[in-house]
C-alpha cells in the first residue's frame, strides 16, 4: 500500500487488517518516522519512505537501514493523472506519479526497481493489458540495467 495520506499513524492497523504486507507513506507526512516504521514492523509489513519531488533524499539517510523501499513522487502531491516530472529521475528508486508504460521504462532504466501506477491503469478501457505491458517494460528495462 502507498499510503498518500496525512496522518498516515492512523491506517496501519485498518490495512494490515485487510491484508496489506507493506506499508508505503510519505516523510513530510509525519513527525515521527522511526515510530511509525517500527509500528509497521511489529504489525508484520515491510516499510517504505515516500517523498515529495522537492524533498532531498538526504533526508531519507537516517531511516535508510531500516526501510525495505524509498519512493520518490514524480509528480506533486495531490490527485492523479498528473504529467510525469522527468526532472526527478536522478534521485529514481521506486517511484510514482504520472506512470505510464514510457515513463515506466524511462525510470527503470534509470534505475528505478519499484513504480506505483494509478490512472495509467484505471483510466484504461483494458487495465489487465497495461498492467502487463507495464510489468513488461520494467522486466526489459531492469534486465537491460542489471548487464550494463
Ligand atoms: O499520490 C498521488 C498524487 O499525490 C497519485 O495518486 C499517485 O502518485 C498515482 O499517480 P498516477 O495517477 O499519476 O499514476
Amino acid at each position: 500500500m502507498y499510503m498518500m495520506v496525512s496522518k498516515p499513524e492512523q491506517w496501519v492497523k485498518p490495512v494490515t487488517i485487510r491484508g496489506a504486507n507493506q506499508y508505503i507513506f510519505q516523510l513530510e507526512a509525519t513527525e515521527n518516522p522511526g515510530t511509525l516504521i517500527k509500528d509497521n514492523w511489529e504489525n508484520g509489513m515491510k516499510v517504505g519512505l515516500a517523498i515529495k519531488p522537492g524533498t532531498s533524499v538526504q533526508y531519507l539517510a537516517p531511516w535508510s537501514n531500516q526501510l525495505d523501499m524509498a519512493l520518490v513522487m514524480t509528480v506533486e502531491p495531490g490527485f492523479g493523472g498528473h504529467k510525469f516530472m522527468e526532472d526527478r529521475m536522478p534521485k529514481a528508486i521506486e517511484v510514482t506519479g504520472g506512470i505510464d508504460p514510457d515513463a515506466a521504462h524511462r525510470c527503470a532504466e534509470a534505475g528505478a526497481n519499484m513504480t506505483v501506477s494509478c490512472s495509467a491503469i484505471v483510466r484504461r478501457q483494458d487495465p489487465r493489458s497495461v498492467t502487463n505491458l507495464l510489468r513488461n517494460v520494467c522486466s526489459e528495462a531492469a534486465q537491460k540495467h542489471s548487464l550494463d
